[in-house]
């Protein structure tokens, strides 16, 4: 059936005329008559009220349209993938096949260096493709194994496999790793010493051709963008046809709609046409499909083989708990949480500054179970800590002296413990992706291990800002659907996850593995507050002139017929609706964010505007202290933690080797990435180059149990490592 498009600007020229032709038909009737009567007062009266509705009629289709766009962009990007997936589906049994010239080479490689029983999904594929020539992306969960998809075709090819990666620290332990194994692997960045960096690139040149055995080269992604030298030995090692194949780790970075945005990354777009004949392997734990496409147009492979393996860890347990607003309390509910269910076992504490990681190590130090007990052993770990000090707290923790590492998203990428028990998220990561990432580095062992999120209404707004300032453009987005995904009370948390990554989901894919799957359907009722959202922007609208941070406007807000924590829940479903909005104010030293009413306030008073969500009674508060799926969630939760010395102690374990921070200013960007090069130093990014700027958090300082107050604090660009 055609159809005719008409925009919303036809629309609205439609709208005008229609009702200029109403009213002129009135103006005559009207004109005709020489006195109005009560009938024509009825009548106008009637009109008007028809025209409101047909107003509300065409704001409610207007919504309705846009987010019927919204939805058939999504549905077109995933047919797109899925026709592609499909065609690979085809293909795949002709990339499981173990007749290639090269697979003798690749089964005696596994089992006789990486000592590896057998390949995991995609694996052998993965490399038959590699090994093809063909361009090539693999989507595979963290400590999935993509690192072997290159490694071991490395080995096989001649020339030299480029590996480009951002995290130094990451990439340190690979190189430690393969030449544990014999293979000769080195790091270019600035953190190689000066006479290797000569010799690698002679190496690259080609003058010490005969006597270098080096296979795989890391670079990261600053290094390439930055230095035109290092091109130019690319170049170089391309016409002597030793360039064995081009690596992409984390390739998501690629995408500005991903996570985790790196603009030097946009550099690779110049590889294809510059080495046509180099295959390129990108390698990711987490990528949408528009993420995909877009890494595809911008690398340049429309034609690359997408390998997905399937994203739902089933031996992970997630959870949402809702933390006090009061700090105290929180880290009571953290320290019994640890202390209750993972006593003694290894996990991980991703926290949202240095600072909170710090206060959080000192505050699980300093709590024992019992009087004589020297509380959870517990290490700190981030970038604004010396090298010395992080590793050592990291090799505690592998050895398990230390049960609890309290840390910035620093501490990441690489880690291989198999036996993480538990992650939990002490604030809200910026992503989902991010989260997926992070708490996927529980239960590498395939064991039941817990994934659980912390979550606050204060918390939201100090990532905000600095989501707001992403690079990217997408923070807020992104924040936003992670957001969503603490505040849905109803749906399974796995499945809000495999919706982010377009995967397809069966209702029985849980397995009773997340507490919405465990817990009664009666502990969650659902509502529509349409009313209630309509109160908040009115109170902010006949309100404008004072301004109103989002705990402020909680605690002016009364609305009888909700509980503080629904309010909160309300005024961040309305944020994500876009009815209210962040308005950000950025000063020297800190950054303000007030709340105001949204594009679509207007619509609030709709009859048909719809605002639902989930409603948690208090009473029904889920406990943290259980591990037993059946009473999780049911019980309120009660404070068995000792009371506290008020004074901060200091840290242990960690700080031991040096306790102070390191005088130089770390950057912003966590340290763990290089962005130094010595052919253009000066073309550094000017946002990391900023010399120790303050930048501001909110912190709550508790004004009594049940009140808070909000003070902006200024945190060091230091204690940022997750930006
Ligand atoms: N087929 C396999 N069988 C058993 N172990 C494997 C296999 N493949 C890889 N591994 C091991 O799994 C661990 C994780 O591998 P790897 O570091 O490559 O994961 P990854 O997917 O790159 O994770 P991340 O996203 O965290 O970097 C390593 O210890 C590796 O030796």
């Amino acid at each position: 059936m055609d159809c005719i498009v008409v925009s919303d600007d036809e629309n609205d020229e439609f709208d005008d005329l229609e009702l200029i032709t109403a009213a002129e038909q009135f103006d005559s009737e009207n004109k005709s008559s020489s006195k109005h009567t009560s009938a024509d007062d009825d009548e106008l009266l009637a009109i008007e009220v028809e025209i409101s509705q047909i107003d509300e009629e065409i704001s409610r289709l207007r919504r309705k349209r846009l987010q019927l766009i919204v939805r058939q962009q999504q549905l077109k990007d995933k047919i797109k993938l899925d026709h592609r997936s499909t065609t690979d589906t085809n293909l795949v049994e002709q990339w499981q096949r173990t007749d290639f010239p090269w697979s003798s080479k690749v089964e005696h490689i596994r089992t006789n260096i990486f000592n590896i029983p057998s390949f995991r999904q995609w694996q052998l594929e993965t490399i038959n493709v590699t090994l093809s020539n063909r361009d090539c992306i693999l989507i595979m969960p963290t400590g999935g194994g993509k690192s072997l998809c290159y490694q071991l075709p490395a080995i096989i090819t001649d020339g030299i496999t480029i590996v480009v990666s951002p995290l130094i620290s990451l990439v340190e332990d690979q190189v430690y790793a393969l030449k544990k194994l014999n293979i000769d692997a080195r790091s270019l960045n600035t953190s190689t010493p000066r006479e290797e960096q000569t010799e690698i690139m002679h190496i690259l040149d080609g003058q010490k051709k005969i006597d270098s055995t080096l296979k795989i080269l890391y670079l990261t992604p600053e290094k390439i963008a930055k230095s035109k030298t290092i091109m130019a030995k690319l170049q170089k090692l391309y016409e002597t046809q030793r360039f064995a194949r081009l690596i992409v780790d984390e390739v998501h970075c690629v995408s500005q709609f991903g996570h985790d945005f790196r603009p030097d990354y946009k550099y690779l777009s110049i590889f294809k046409r510059q080495f046509p004949n180099v295959s390129i392997l990108g390698l990711t734990a987490t990528a949408t499909t528009k993420v995909i496409n877009d890494v595809q147009q911008i690398l340049n492979i429309p034609k690359c083989i997408l390998f997905r393996a399937p994203f739902n860890r089933k031996n992970l347990f997630y959870e949402v708990i809702h933390k006090s607003d009061v700090g105290k309390d929180a880290f009571n509910e953290l320290v019994n949480c640890i202390q209750h269910r993972f006593d003694k076992q290894s996990g991980i504490v991703y926290c949202l500054s240095q600072k909170d990681a710090e206060d959080v190590c000192c505050e699980l130090q300093r709590h024992g179970m019992y009087e004589d007990d020297v509380g959870i052993k517990a290490g700190c770990y981030h970038a604004g800590l010396s090298g010395p000090s992080r590793t050592q707290v990291h090799e505690r923790w592998i050895k398990n002296q230390v049960h609890v590492i309290c840390a910035t998203i620093a501490f990441g990428m690489g880690i291989d413990k198999p036996d993480v028990r538990f992650v939990i998220h002490h604030s809200l990561s910026k992503s989902i992706e991010n989260f997926y990432q992070e708490s996927g580095r529980a239960g590498r062992d395939d064991k039941e291990s817990h994934c659980i999120l912390f979550f606050r209404f204060g918390d939201v707004f100090r990532l905000a800002p600095m989501a707001f300032s992403d690079k990217s453009g997408n923070g807020l987005t992104n924040l936003y659907s992670m957001i969503s995904y603490c505040l849905n009370e109803s749906e399974c948390r796995r499945k809000l996850i495999a919706k982010y990554f377009d995967e397809v989901w069966q209702s029985n894919d849980c397995n009773h593995m997340c507490d919405i799957c465990t817990r009664p359907s009666t502990y969650i009722s659902k509502r529509n507050c349409s009313q209630e959202a309509a109160m908040i922007v009115e109170y902010l609208e006949k309100n404008s002139k004072q301004r109103f941070t989002p705990l402020k406007l909680v605690e002016h807000l009364s609305i009888p017929t909700m509980i503080k924590i629904d309010i909160q829940r309300l005024i961040l479903q309305l944020i994500i609706d876009q009815y209210l909005k962040e308005d950000f104010h950025f000063t020297p030293y800190n950054t303000v964010c007030y709340v105001v009413p949204g594009p679509k306030a207007k619509y609030v008073h709709d009859e048909h505007c719809e605002i639902v969500i989930d409603m948690i009674e208090s009473t029904k508060k889920r406990s943290s202290n259980t591990n037993n799926k059946d009473e999780k969630q049911i019980l309120k939760r009660t404070s068995t933690t000792p009371k506290a010395p008020d004074v901060r102690p200091k840290l242990r374990w960690v700080t031991n080797i040096d306790s102070t921070r390191k005088s130089e200013p770390s950057k912003k960007r966590a340290l763990t990435y290089d962005d130094d090069d010595d052919d253009d130093n000066d073309k550094k990014d000017q946002f990391e180059n900023t010399p120790l700027s303050k930048r501001t958090s909110f912190s709550i300082s508790p004004t009594s149990e049940t009140t808070q107050s909000i003070q902006p604090s200024v945190i060091d660009d230091e204690e940022l490592d997750f930006l």
